[in-house]
């Protein structure tokens, strides 16, 4: 188990941490301020509908690149939305429309003649239960790359060794890469998606509650995950859970009815938050 999960809570230190376990896995995260960092994906006055219901108001936020951010509020308050609109998943919802921009290195993705495919390429997305392919552990790492029309052996084998050492999954799979990823545990299973986004190398990973349906040591391992997949890659993740927010992200974005209410430093957030309804939220007073 990582150690900093045995340092002493910075909880018990702060009167004002609400009751939230703030044992960040990054203890530098305390200090950054989002004025101070590169802007990976620019959100601006996005609304979003479906079909007459408006389910976005108004967002406006810039996502830092290569940290990781959590959205949180309460159920239906538009988390998971706003995730799949960084990569136009919701084109898939009939009656779906989106007003506002969505910039991804200042090129807005809702922009006419944008390719979809490639912009899914760039921005991976892992969901709640894992859904390897009913393939070989091997060939679920390799099919982005096979898709791209990569064939070369040596490059499929170099680049599914490495995806899957980055997703903390390759000794205990190198054994039996042929075998059915079907047979793995399902916390094997979700770094095995998680390996098989970032072997296309994407620049965002985008991860809706991506560990609620894992048990409690299978969550560690990905909250781990997460924390060291951060150097390389801009991490959005959504959580139902405050204390996981508070453990591997550097930002949290609180989010109620549609709304964007208030987003900054995951530790400032959940120890001092600007707005009332924030405040509520983490003490529990809805949600
Ligand atoms: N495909 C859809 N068609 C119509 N309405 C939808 C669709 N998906 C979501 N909604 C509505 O949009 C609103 C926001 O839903 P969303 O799933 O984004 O919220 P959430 O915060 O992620 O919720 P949860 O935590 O329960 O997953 C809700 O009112 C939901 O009912």
């Amino acid at each position: 188990m990582d150690s900093d999960f045995h340092t002493q809570s910075r909880a018990s230190q702060n009167p004002r941490s609400h009751g939230i376990n703030m044992n960040h896995l990054d203890r530098d995260s305390g200090v950054l301020n989002l004025n101070d960092e590169r802007t990976c994906i620019d959100v601006r006055h996005m609304n979003l509908f479906y079909g007459d219901k408006q389910a976005l108001f108004d967002v406006t936020m810039k996502i830092p690149q290569q940290r990781v951010t959590a959205f949180i509020g309460p159920s239906g308050c538009g988390k998971s939305t706003l995730l799949r609109s960084f990569n136009r998943m919701n084109d898939l919802v009939d009656g779906c429309r989106i007003q506002g921009e969505v910039n991804l290195d200042d090129q807005n993705i809702y922009a006419k003649g944008v390719d979809v495919a490639e912009l899914r390429r760039r921005v991976g997305m892992v969901f709640q239960k894992p859904n390897p392919f009913p393939k070989s552990i091997y060939e679920n790492v390799a099919y982005g790359l096979r898709i791209q029309g990569i064939s070369k052996k040596r490059l499929l084998d170099e680049t599914v060794e490495w995806a899957l050492r980055s997703a903390a999954l390759w000794d205990e799979v190198k054994d039996r890469l042929n075998e059915s990823a079907l047979g793995m545990s399902g916390g094997q299973q979700q770094r095995l998606v998680i390996a098989r986004s970032i072997a296309v190398r994407p620049e965002v990973l985008l991860l809706d509650e991506p560990a609620s349906a894992l048990d409690p040591i299978s969550t560690l391992k990905i909250e781990e995950l997460i924390h060291e997949l951060k150097s390389q890659f801009t991490i959005v993740i959504v959580t139902h859970n405050m204390q996981q927010a508070a453990r591997v992200s550097d930002y949290t974005a609180f989010m109620y009815m549609g709304k964007l209410i208030e987003f900054g430093n995951t530790d400032r957030l959940f120890t001092n938050p600007l707005e009332k309804q924030t405040e509520d939220y983490i003490t529990g007073r809805y949600g």
